[in-house]
């Protein structure tokens, strides 16, 4: 074998994605494309409190644990900045006349049950207008992207894939799978 500069890490497995929402998973499946062997399992994990990125650290750990091998998980908030970046609802943003807010979106990949997970962050920039649009997935009606005229729900697909705080986190996570050149210890395979 050629000997590499640095020594990539061997996965037990392919990365696992864990999430309980079937409407994520199509996002990303729709996004990754063919450039990261992973395969998903649907399991509830519980939703925790506190920052964000602590939150999908811990959502991480407990995940990796479950499968005992790498895992990504995904962990979404529409933030308001009238409530100071907090998650809210949206009837409390009507006493506010700053509509404006973010989708953050961070991923955490834990390469096994003992490692610490790495974070990855998107966020897109808009505003909560009255709802517009298919009502299939959580807030996507209610949430114009700053510069664009439609909500996520109104948006074709591609579109709000382009943009999203999901494509812009997962740039992110690309990028890094690019950079570490991960290794199988099994064949990896993709399940469609
Ligand atoms: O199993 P997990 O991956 O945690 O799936 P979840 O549905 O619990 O997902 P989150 O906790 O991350 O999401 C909180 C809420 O935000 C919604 N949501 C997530 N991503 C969204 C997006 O891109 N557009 C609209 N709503 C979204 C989702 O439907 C939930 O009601
Ligand atoms: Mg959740």
């Amino acid at each position: 074998m050629a000997a590499t500069v640095r020594a990539a890490a061997a996965l037990s497995q392919p990365v696992t994605f864990v999430t309980g929402n079937a409407k994520k998973l199509e996002e990303v499946r729709a996004i990754l494309g063919n450039s990261i062997p992973f395969r998903s399992l649907k399991i509830d994990l519980p939703e925790l409190q506190g920052e964000p990125e602590d939150i999908s650290k811990e959502k991480a750990r407990l995940a990796a644990k479950e499968v005992s091998g790498p895992v990504l998980v995904e962990d979404t908030c529409l933030c308001f900045n009238a409530l100071k970046g907090l998650p809210g609802l949206n009837n409390l943003l009507m006493a506010y006349e700053d509509k404006s807010a973010y989708a953050l979106c961070v991923f955490s990949l834990a390469l096994g049950p003992n490692a610490d997970p790495i974070t990855f962050l998107g966020k897109t920039p808009g505003k909560i207008v009255p709802s517009r649009g298919p009502n299939d997935f959580g807030w996507d009606p209610i949430f114009q992207p700053d510069g664009y005229d439609q909500t996520y729900a109104e948006m074709p697909k591609e579109e709000k894939n382009n943009i999203s705080h999901r494509s812009r986190a997962l740039a992110l996570v690309k990028s890094h799978f690019a950079e570490a050149k991960y290794t199988f210890e099994t064949e990896p395979s993709i399940q469609q």
